[in-house]
């Protein structure tokens, strides 16, 4: 996959002095969908900004689809729907008549036939004649996405699509972007949940303080997270791990008494069981026992006190 944003060093101090972005460098894929995940105050809401060219970055560049966001602006912000975080819709606006509205702001001839795709992809074309104001707060919430996809822009940003919102509206979001990606829309989202990154992102990137401080696939972020560490203590030590032990995935420390054993707690049978039965066939006596695991959470919490330190 070829990159659709290219963003280098991009530097933001905003006119008080606070570097809100501090040298962000990353490429984002024409088809994924990227989950930025931090605590308040991040800089998540400044990166979209600066890369939708509402903000202008102090240094550093960003190029949509090889569009310069502030020399070839127009072009840039043609190929993107933003959807805010606050939901700002006029109260005694239909719904088809908002989206045509955002439509012709782009300059876009009207095409009430692509509107309606996407309102029936939304859910939302039976509400199509509904003032805003009658809406719910998932409905408002989709309107806002429909206005953002009416000029037909490949890359969709959502800024904390689910702030505020219960459990059941957060998995119809989830939905609603599953669907978006499917048709082949770009998405980047903001999110202070680490589930919701879990549940939708094909990547994931962690910031804080004004930088990235990882961007990884989630399937390996994952498959970090599944796994658990046994840390058995020995007794005695152990100049190496005894041949009949070798049908189990262990690593004996240094000093030869400490054997670590990693497996998988996705799995069905972790090996424990069996594992101990063979050390005590062995011969060898336990000192003691302790298990060790990584979430994302755990990756998460280390990375952002690390990098507040
Ligand atoms: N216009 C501005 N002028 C000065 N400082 C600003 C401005 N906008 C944002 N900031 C500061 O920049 C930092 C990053 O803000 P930003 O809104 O990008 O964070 P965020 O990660 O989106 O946070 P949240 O999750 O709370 O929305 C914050 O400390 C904020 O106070």
């Amino acid at each position: 996959m070829s990159p659709i944003i290219e963003i280098r060093d991009l530097q933001k101090t905003y006119a008080g002095g606070f570097q809100a972005l501090k040298g962000v460098t990353l490429d984002i894929d024409a088809g994924e969908i990227l989950a930025l995940l931090g605590p308040n105050g991040a800089g998540k809401t400044t990166l979209i900004s600066t890369i939708c060219g509402i903000t202008n970055p102090s240094r550093g560049t960003v190029a949509v689809d090889g569009h310069d966001v502030v020399r070839s602006y127009r072009q840039a912000r043609q190929m993107i729907g933003l959807v805010p975080q606050e939901i700002n819709l006029e109260p005694f606006t239909t719904v088809i008549d908002t989206v045509r509205f955002s439509r012709g702001l782009f300059g876009k001839p009207r095409d009430d036939a692509y509107l309606e795709k996407i309102l029936r992809q939304l859910s939302l074309w039976d509400k199509r004649s509904a003032r805003t104001m009658e809406l719910s707060g998932g409905m408002k919430r989709r309107v806002m996405i429909a206005k953002a996809l009416s000029h037909e822009p490949r890359i969709l940003f959502l800024d904390e699509p689910t702030a505020g919102v219960d459990v059941e509206l957060r998995k119809e979001m989830w939905d609603v972007v599953a669907e978006l990606k499917a048709g082949g829309v770009t998405i980047i989202l903001t999110t202070h949940y680490i589930e919701e990154a879990e549940a939708i992102a094909d990547r994931v990137g962690v910031i804080n303080g004004g930088e990235l401080l990882l961007v990884e696939p989630k399937a390996d972020l994952m498959r970090r997270m599944g796994q658990k560490h046994l840390q058995i203590e020995l007794q005695d030590t152990l100049p190496e791990i005894p041949e009949s032990l070798n049908a189990h995935d262990l690593e004996l420390d240094p000093e030869g008494h400490i054997l670590r054993y990693t497996y998988d707690t996705r799995k069905e049978r972790t090996g424990i069981t069996g594992l101990l039965t063979d050390i005590a066939a062995a011969g060898l006596v336990l000192r003691d026992i302790q298990t060790q695991e990584s979430s994302l959470e755990d990756i998460f919490v280390t990375l952002v006190k690390e990098n507040a330190a």
